[in-house]
Formats: structure tokens, C-alpha cells, sequence
């Protein structure tokens, strides 16, 4: 390396400390554990994911530390965790979709299903994605997406997949809330069959590319398992597009897919409530722009329910086991 090129690399140094002074040491030790194979490409894109919220500042310096590591192989690797590099614009200001009026799509797929496109704005899914892997994040809390395996790395709690149960009010405001109840007033816009909800539970899911989610019902609640009139399921998209199927029993051997993209809802409520479902593939390459470098590479899911009485045994998480009246309800995936 030319003197010219080290001395830009102890510059950028230099930026980056004091973009995150508590964190800049930190950073550099994963960075360098990371060229010598001892950390994974997600540990660290975890780290500089929530570095680079700190101010654009960091998040430029820490996109530059991205591109500057000497290795190919390692930059392919840390890319792909990014999904891209991490953004250095937009974090502040006003994107051209609020600027904009959002063409929202109610599409009815089936009497209590619908799937609303679009409806969430760039900000609401970037603050989805902030508020879920803030939450999700460490391996060290007991509902994240991540817990540590027996050589000490993290891994994903659910295989290919991570998955965290909360109440709405885990995230900040009432954020979560409004959007659900505007969710659910569009969709009943164009389908009157579906019910009112409120929610009491969210699940969140994080899947990487190539991740699946078997066949299952959301069937917490015994008594609704045979009403036609179960408030609705709502489920917010971000990140990797996904292919969903859905049928109304699990005999059937056809099924619907509908391709759920970033941003998009999902209601089934009423008389579909009970759909069987799965998701069959997370599309690889299917990353937004406008999110990379602000989650990890993959989709997320979040699920708004309304439970009624369920009781949650936190105990059993990452396992979802919810009883009423005492009595543990069957199927809960
Ligand atoms: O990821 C999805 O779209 C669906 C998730 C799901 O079915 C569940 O959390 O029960
Ligand atoms: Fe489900």
C-alpha cells in the first residue's frame, strides 16, 4: 500500500472515532476478528448497523470501512450480510415518497384476506426494521432473534430464522398501534367481512434468504378456531420479498401464493382466519434499496394479533405456547 493510501486509511480512522467515540474500539475489534474468520459477517454487520445510526457522519465513515477492508472474499461476505452497503443517505430529511402521494393497492384476495401494497412509507418501514433489530439484536437478551450455540457464536434461535414475541407497546409510541388500526380500516374499506382487532401480541420473524416457515394455522385461540368471525391476523413485510401460501385446509393438496413485498399487509381475518399458511421461499437479491445497510440481509415479518384472553409462558420462547383459562391451546407454532 502506497503512503498516499495509508494515510487516507488513518484519516478515515480518525473520522470514524470520533463519529463513535464509546464504540469505536469495539468496532475495530470485530473488524479485525472478521478478517481473521474468528467473527461472522452478521456480528459484525450487527455492529455497524447500529453504528451507523448514530449520526451520517458514522454511518458514511462506516460504509467506507465496509469498502476499505483489503480482502475481496471478506467485502463479498460483509455485502451480503448488509444486503449492499450501509446507507449513507436518507436518514434525515424527506424521501420522495413522502413527498409523493403512495399508490396504495387493496387487493381482496378472498373473503377476510387482504393484502394492502405499498402501505407502508420508506420511513415506516426503515423505523420497523430500526425499532425490530434494536429489540432483536443482541444475543444477550433472552427474546432476541439470536442465541449463542455451544462454541459461542450467535445463531439464529429458530434455524434460518429468528423470531421474537412481544406486546405492541415494545415499540416505541404508539407507532405500531396506528398503523395497525389504519391497516385495518383500509382493508375493511374494501372487504366487509373483515372484523375489528386490537392488538395485544406482535410476533416477529427474521428470515434469511433461502429461510421457509412450515405449514401452520395461528390458532392460539380455541374459540375462534371454528368461528368465521376471528379478528384479523395483521402482518407487516420489510426487507426480502417472500412467497406466502395459503389454503383453506391442510388436506388440500393446491394452494394460493401471494408474493409479499417490502411494505406490503397482510390481513386474514373472519372467514379467513384460519387459513393454513406458509412461507414457501425468500427471494435472494429481492433486498430494497432504500434498506440496505439498515437491517441484515433478509426479511422481516411481523405479526399483529389479537389474542382475547391468551396468557403468553414466556418461559417456553422462543417456543409460542399460549393458554386460556389455564389450558395450553393446541398448534401453536
Ligand atoms: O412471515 C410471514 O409472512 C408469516 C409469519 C407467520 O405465519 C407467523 O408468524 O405465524
Ligand atoms: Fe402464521
Amino acid at each position: 500500500m502506497d503512503a498516499d493510501a495509508v494515510d487516507v486509511l488513518r484519516r478515515r480512522a480518525r473520522a470514524l472515532r470520533r463519529a463513535i467515540p464509546g464504540r469505536y474500539d469495539d468496532l475495530r475489534a470485530l473488524a479485525r476478528g472478521f478478517q481473521l474468520d474468528e467473527v461472522t459477517p452478521d456480528a459484525l454487520a450487527r455492529a455497524m448497523i447500529e453504528c451507523s445510526r448514530a449520526s451520517s457522519d458514522a454511518a458514511r465513515e462506516i460504509d467506507a470501512l465496509a469498502r476499505a477492508l483489503p480482502s475481496e472474499a471478506h467485502r463479498a461476505r460483509l455485502r451480503r450480510a448488509l444486503g449492499g452497503g450501509v446507507e449513507t443517505t436518507g436518514t434525515t430529511g424527506c424521501s420522495s415518497e413522502t413527498r409523493r402521494a403512495r399508490e396504495v393497492k387493496a387487493e381482496t384476495l378472498a373473503p377476510g384476506l387482504v393484502c394492502l401494497r405499498k402501505f407502508m412509507t420508506v420511513e415506516r418501514q426503515r423505523w420497523l426494521a430500526d425499532e425490530s433489530f434494536r429489540l432483536g439484536e443482541s444475543v444477550d437478551v433472552q427474546q432476541g432473534f439470536f442465541e449463542r450455540s455451544s462454541d459461542g457464536a450467535a445463531k439464529l434461535n429458530q434455524g434460518s430464522r429468528g423470531r421474537m414475541i412481544l406486546t405492541p407497546e415494545a415499540f416505541p409510541g404508539d407507532a405500531l398501534r396506528e398503523m395497525c388500526a389504519e391497516a385495518v380500516r383500509a382493508a375493511q374499506k374494501v372487504d366487509d367481512a373483515m372484523p375489528d382487532m386490537n392488538p395485544t401480541t406482535c410476533l416477529v420473524n427474521f428470515y434469511k434468504d433461502g429461510a421457509e416457515f412450515k405449514w401452520h394455522k395461528d390458532s392460539e385461540d380455541p374459540k375462534l378456531v371454528k368461528s368465521r368471525a376471528g379478528p384479523p391476523i395483521v402482518s407487516f413485510s420489510v426487507g426480502m420479498s417472500a412467497d406466502f401460501g395459503y389454503k383453506y385446509s391442510f388436506e388440500d393438496p393446491t394452494h394460493e401464493v401471494v408474493r409479499l413485498n417490502s411494505g406490503d399487509v397482510l390481513l386474514f381475518g373472519g372467514p379467513s382466519r384460519m387459513i393454513v399458511h406458509s412461507v414457501l421461499n425468500v427471494h435472494p437479491g429481492s433486498m430494497p434499496g432504500h434498506l440496505r445497510g439498515k437491517m441484515l440481509n433478509g426479511r422481516l415479518n411481523v405479526t399483529v394479533r389479537d389474542i382475547g384472553e391468551g396468557v403468553i409462558d414466556t418461559s417456553q420462547f422462543p417456543a409460542y405456547r399460549v393458554s386460556y383459562d389455564g389450558v395450553p391451546a393446541e398448534g401453536n407454532v
